[in-house]
């Protein structure tokens, strides 16, 4: 059939992840990158594909199936989620976990009068790992579930720290709690807090002029993002966040660890290991897009988060080719 027109918004790490996963997909075509830099800029951006501003989007309305959105999840997707919906259909990565039930409704109503689909928090966490948690509760109602990420570089986490008055540039490592790992393993389901569980590791690069004491505080103290953990923040030169820390590795697992009787225990595991965080997350975002390409077909309007697609619809083959195939 026809191929399905992409459009990126917001070329950052994941929009440069989205480009890729694009091409790996034959059933897709991208249509352009439209970003909110400066047009002086566009030239330097080095994208596969035309690189035109988000006012360009409006010409491309009927050119686009599905717009994937590549913002930051901290300020830009609240603002731009709801702008998208109302013109296109949307897939996003949207992971402030806490905000996720208001963020949704924000995009669920223009989505909805537009008769446009949009899934939000498409990815691994929210996301694979969101489905895995899901099923774990449901087929062990009996037992505990348990998240745990990296060692690895957290997109959202970094995103966050560069917002951050007087962050000239930073990353996020996320580490979890090996002892904490070994409990979970081994059955035991302990009741573990947030904060036993990982620390944060931070590395920024200071703005001129800014005072590294009230960059540390805004940091560690940041609701959602680092309040609940204990966090490092390390200063460093931009010399040295281009030498050490321009690789984006990341990774984890989701555990459901519970008893079907007395006598029997049983663990779910589901696990990632990542090269490339922003590659595997646009990867999936590309699936997400074929599946709400059909989902608007079918007519369903609105809103819609992982939990609400069928898995066939994910993949390029038809229902029957999987029963063939995949069951
Ligand atoms: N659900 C999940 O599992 C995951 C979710 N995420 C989410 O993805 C979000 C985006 O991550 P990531 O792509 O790493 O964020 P980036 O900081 O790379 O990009 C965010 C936005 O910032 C702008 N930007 C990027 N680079 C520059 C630059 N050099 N100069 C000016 N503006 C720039 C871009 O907007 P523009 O082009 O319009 O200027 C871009 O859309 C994260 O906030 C996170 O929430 C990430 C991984 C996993
Ligand atoms: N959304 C995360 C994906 C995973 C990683 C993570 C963390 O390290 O806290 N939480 O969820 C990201 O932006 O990378």
């Amino acid at each position: 059939g026809e191929s399905i027109r992409i459009g990126i918004a917001g070329y950052g790490n994941l929009g440069r992840g989205v480009e890729a996963a694009v091409a790996k997909n034959r059933d897709m075509q991208l249509v352009g990158v439209f970003t909110r830099r400066n047009p002086a800029e566009l030239a330097t951006l080095h994208a596969e594909t035309s690189v035109n501003t988000m006012d360009d989007l409006a010409a491309h309305e009927d050119r686009i199936d599905v717009l994937i959105l590549c913002g930051g999840s901290k300020e830009d997707l609240p603002q731009q989620g709801p702008v998208m919906a109302a013109r296109f259909n949307t897939v996003d990565s949207f992971d402030t976990h806490a905000r996720i039930p208001e963020y949704f409704e924000t995009v669920d109503a223009p989505a909805r009068a537009a008769r446009k689909t949009a899934l939000i928090s498409a990815g691994w966490d929210p996301g694979m790992f969101s489905i895995n948690r899901v099923y774990g509760e449901a087929l062990l109602p009996d037992g505990d579930t348990y998240t745990f990420w990296g060692r690895g570089l957290s997109q959202g986490h970094s995103d966050a720290i560069r917002r951050v008055p007087g962050v000239a540039a930073g990353v996020q490592y996320t580490l979890p709690s090996e002892a904490a790992i070994e409990q979970v393993r081994n059955g035991s389901r302990p009741q573990l807090e947030t904060r036993q569980k990982h620390t944060r590791e931070c590395f920024v690069v200071l703005a001129d002029g800014a005072d590294p004491a009230s960059v540390r505080e805004a940091i560690v103290t940041m609701p959602h993002y680092f309040d609940q953990y204990d966090t490092e923040v390390h200063f460093i030169t931009a010399d040295e966040l281009a030498r050490d820390h321009s690789a984006m590795p990341h990774g984890g697992m989701t555990i459901r660890s519970g008893n079907t009787s007395d006598d029997h225990a049983q663990v779910i595991e589901y696990g990632l290991t990542l090269e490339s965080n922003p590659e595997f997350t646009a990867s999936v975002l590309v699936a997400y897009a074929r599946a709400v390409h059909r989902l608007n077909q079918q007519g369903q309007f609105g809103a819609v988060t992982v939990f609400d697609v069928p898995p066939g619809l994910l993949s390029p083959k038809s229902a029957a080719q999987l029963r063939a195939e995949l069951l």
